[in-house]
């Protein structure tokens, strides 16, 4: 399980989060969803110990994720393309990451298989298109079979074929008793995958909980989407209230609450 607990970050005096509360479950494939320049990607950054929240936690299973004894073996995570030197072949950056995280090597085949990136293995990184960076990043995150996925922008770069599979792996992995984060702009991949949402705006989250709740009563999730996203850019709570109603839960009532109702 992943939870943010009132997450803020200051950046000197920009706030560029506030107060994020929400939690992504096991079994769950749950998105992040938000505009350019929401807070998103800093979210995630807090999450993975890649940069320090100002006041709040966000913890992978309970913990932070510098205190986590295996965390390539607990949390596996994608973030800005696969990080890999262009010089090196997938196979030999693969087998470096599994080295020095303790991964039999074995493993290395196996998600290059699963990624659909097996032919491609002897293959340099620089040669790779835009979406085989990213399968490549996928692997890395498979690599120590880890229960939780937490992903930025997976799909960028995957022609539809490949969004089709990535939809197919998260469906899986959280079917398999999984934890999927996915941090996304695209509502259309959104509503394919997602079981929970939590929207962010603004550096606020301003509607979570199940996708089918939430949407409720604004006929698709794009209206949703707007009504959310577009009452909080004018810095109203008081609009959202009746933004959701119907499914129960007032985006930013269910903000509060600790987690998202299964
Ligand atoms: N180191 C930093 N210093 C100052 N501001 C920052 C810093 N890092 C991020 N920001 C700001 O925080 C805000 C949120 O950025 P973030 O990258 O988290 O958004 P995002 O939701 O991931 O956007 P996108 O979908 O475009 O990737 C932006 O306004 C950004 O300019």
């Amino acid at each position: 399980m992943l939870s943010f607990d009132g997450v803020t970050k200051r950046h000197g005096p920009r706030t560029v989060l506030t107060d994020v509360t929400f939690r992504a479950l096991p079994g769950r494939v749950t998105a992040f969803l938000g505009p350019n320049g929401a807070g998103k990607s800093s979210a995630l950054r807090i999450l993975l110990g890649l940069d320090r929240a100002s006041s709040g936690a966000a913890l992978v299973n309970g913990l932070r994720y510098r205190d986590l004894r295996t965390p390539l073996r607990t949390v596996g995570a994608l973030l800005d393309g696969s990080g890999a030197h262009g010089s090196r072949t997938a196979r030999a950056h693969l087998a470096w990451v599994a080295r020095s995280n303790g991964i039999p090597g074995r493993r290395v085949a196996e998600v290059l298989e699963r990624v659909g990136l097996a032919a491609a293995g002897r293959t340099r990184v620089r040669r790779f298109s835009l979406g085989m960076g990213q399968r490549l990043g996928l692997a890395a995150a498979l690599l120590g079979e880890p229960e939780v996925l937490v992903l930025d922008e997976p799909a960028n770069g995957l022609d539809p074929a490949g969004v089709r599979w990535l939809r197919e792996l998260l469906r899986g992995h959280a079917d398999g008793g999984g934890t999927v984060l996915l941090s996304s702009h695209q509502i259309g991949e959104v509503a394919e995958v997602a079981d929970d949402l939590a929207v962010i705006a603004g550096g606020r989250v301003v509607a979570h909980g199940p996708l089918g709740r939430l949407t409720a009563g604004h006929g698709s999730l794009e209206g949703a989407y707007f009504a959310w996203t577009g009452a909080a850019d004018r810095g109203g709570a008081a609009d959202l209230g009746g933004a959701q109603r119907p499914g129960g839960t007032g985006p930013l009532g269910g903000a509060g609450r600790s987690g998202s109702a299964r």
